[in-house]
């Protein structure tokens, strides 16, 4: 089990983790969700460590992590950090970059988990290609295999699919975090995609300047936003003033009246999204957002209620 007891970290002057409580237990998927420069990377990089800090201690399996001051070599030996920039070797196959770290005393069992790994990234046709010649998706497919080759206990991973595009990605998203199950193998992922945090972890953590602002179950976190940061991660976000309250709806929480009742505005514009059509709209001087089956005339006078 991991703990952090009140981290806080700075680089310079400014404070870039201050005061970070939280635990994990085994086998449990967590997402930290933040916009950039907020503290995701600092935070893994302090898990792993490689950063000595200011404040307060980390616990893996209760015995205490120490940094690099206290370390020639930085990284705990259970855990596995997937760094944005990868860190591969170049010159030599994707097989051999993988089983990098595997030994060599036992070929056969080297050979079929390198195999196994192939097949969970989908790279199984590029075993003999040489990392240079691979595109960046590729190469980060190859990083998150060798980051797994050695059974880590825990993986920390940043950004892990930001280089593959769209059509392999939610494929190899599955695959990947069904095989971390399968393995009861704890991860914690920084993140700036909703949607990998709303499907793949058992708890989000929103991180706002080194601090979180709110932590939850996917569901609760999307449902119950605490505020337009937190909601804005989820896509457009209307915030209202409802009976005197303020209140954060998404657009598919606002629905076009049949009735010449709710709150009045006018079209501005729609926005073809394939299922959907997105009408951003004026109500009382307010932009507002909301779903729609179709198209909607420009200056078109309509009536908008809350579904919620
Ligand atoms: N080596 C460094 N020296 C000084 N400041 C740094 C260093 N690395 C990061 N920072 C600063 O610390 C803050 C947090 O950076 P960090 O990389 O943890 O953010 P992040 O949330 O992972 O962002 P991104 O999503 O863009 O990767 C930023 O303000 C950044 O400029």
């Amino acid at each position: 089990m991991l703990q952090l007891q009140n981290v806080s970290f700075s680089y310079a002057e400014e404070i870039n983790l201050n005061s970070i409580n939280f635990s994990v237990e085994k086998g449990a998927h967590i997402c930290i969700l933040g916009e950039s420069g907020c503290g995701k990377t600092t935070l893994l990089k302090a898990i792993y460590g490689l950063l000595d800090l200011t404040e307060g201690e980390i616990l893996w399996n209760h015995e205490k992590l120490l940094g690099p001051a206290y370390h020639l070599i930085p990284g705990h030996p259970a855990m596995k950090y997937l760094a944005q920039d990868f860190d591969l070797m170049p010159y030599i196959s994707v097989e051999d970059n993988i089983g990098k770290h595997l030994s060599r005393r036992y070929m056969q069992q080297r050979k079929e988990r390198i195999e196994e790994l192939l097949r969970v990234v989908d790279m199984t046709a590029f075993a003999k290609t040489h990392v240079k010649l691979l595109s960046g998706g590729q190469k980060q497919r190859v990083a998150l295999a060798r980051a797994m080759a050695k059974e880590p206990k825990l993986v920390l991973l940043d950004e892990p699919f930001s280089h593959i595009d769209n059509f392999r990605r939610n494929a190899l998203r599955r695959d990947l975090y069904a095989y971390l199950k399968q393995e009861n193998i704890t991860c914690i992922t920084a993140t700036h995609d909703s949607e990998e945090a709303l499907s793949f972890s058992n708890e989000i953590k929103v991180m706002r300047e080194g601090s979180f602002i709110q932590t939850g179950k996917p569901e609760t976190i999307f449902n119950s936003p605490k505020n337009a940061y937190v909601a804005s991660f989820f896509g457009d976000v209307n915030l209202l003033e409802i009976d005197e309250e303020p209140r954060i709806l998404f657009p598919h929480q606002l629905m076009i009246s049949t009735i010449e009742k709710g709150w009045k505005g006018r079209v501005l514009k729609s926005y073809f999204k394939g299922s959907y059509y997105l009408i951003e709209a004026l109500m009382n001087k307010n932009q507002v957002f909301f779903k729609h089956p179709v198209s909607l005339e420009k200056g078109k006078q309509i009536y908008l209620e809350s579904t919620v």
